[in-house]
């Protein structure tokens, strides 16, 4: 792999929740890359520290330890604000539950308008196709199934193209048809050169990934390539 391959990746992450009792290691000396045009996807069970690893790589948290680049800038050694500008503009995410994603006030076309602004780049009329949300454009969160709604919010992660689009259990709140068409769209995004990074429990979407690492109490191995 090139360093123009790698979209993201990270070395040495720590990261630690202080609680009450005794601080929980959530991660420990987690190095991962993240290339573009696949599918990588993070496996483990549960209270492994999927999502706290997530949350790092799309700078909504920082690590007590480690270095972190994305696409090409270590956003580890930014101040917040910098970071946060990364975030806006480089990362797309999506989270578990669709009704996260998404504002209740805006139609499916003026979500990736606004994707489109921040990232300074209009992908959308692209991303409405290969996602198959043509007839839906006009329509605000609350008329789209949650099936639909998750593609939305994929569309929204992934419009302007940003560097990486990371989804954290993107189809567990859907029903089996509605998992298999984002399954499909996060197909569709990677073949089309985006860099995917997502967190699953489910079989059928680690099947797609290109590669698949597993967290175990916060550390990282590798399953499959
Ligand atoms: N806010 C918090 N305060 C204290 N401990 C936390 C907090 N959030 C997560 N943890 C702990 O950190 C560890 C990693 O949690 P994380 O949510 O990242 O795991 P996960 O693999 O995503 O789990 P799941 O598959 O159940 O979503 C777990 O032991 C969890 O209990």
């Amino acid at each position: 792999m090139t360093r123009d391959d790698r979209a993201l990746w990270c070395e040495g992450v720590a990261y630690d929740y202080p609680t009450r009792g005794e601080t929980v290691h959530a991660l420990s000396g987690v190095a991962l890359t993240v290339p573009r045009g696949a599918i990588t996807a993070v496996v483990g069970p549960s209270g492994s520290g999927k999502s706290t690893l997530l949350k790092i790589l799309a700078c909504l948290e920082r690590p007590e330890d480690g270095r972190v680049w994305i696409d090409g800038t270590e956003v580890t050694a930014l101040s917040a604000r910098a970071r946060r500008a990364v975030r806006r503009t480089r990362v797309g995410y999506v989270f578990q539950d669709p009704a996260d994603n998404l504002l209740d006030y805006l139609t499916v076309a003026e979500h990736l308008a606004l994707a489109a602004r921040l990232r300074g780049r209009d992908t959308s009329a692209e991303l409405v196709g290969v996602l198959g949300l043509g007839h839906r454009t006009g329509h605000v969160p609350r008329r789209l199934s949650g099936g639909e709604q998750q593609r939305v919010a994929l569309a929204f992660a992934a419009a302007g193209e940003p560097a990486v689009v990371i989804a954290d259990e993107p189809t567990a709140q859907l029903d089996r048809d509605s998992a298999g068409r984002v399954v499909e769209a996060l197909r569709l995004l990677a073949d089309r050169g985006q860099a995917i990074l997502l967190a699953t429990h489910d079989p059928e979407v680690s099947r797609v990934a290109d590669r698949v690492v597993e967290l175990v109490d916060g550390r990282l191995g590798e399953v499959s390539c």
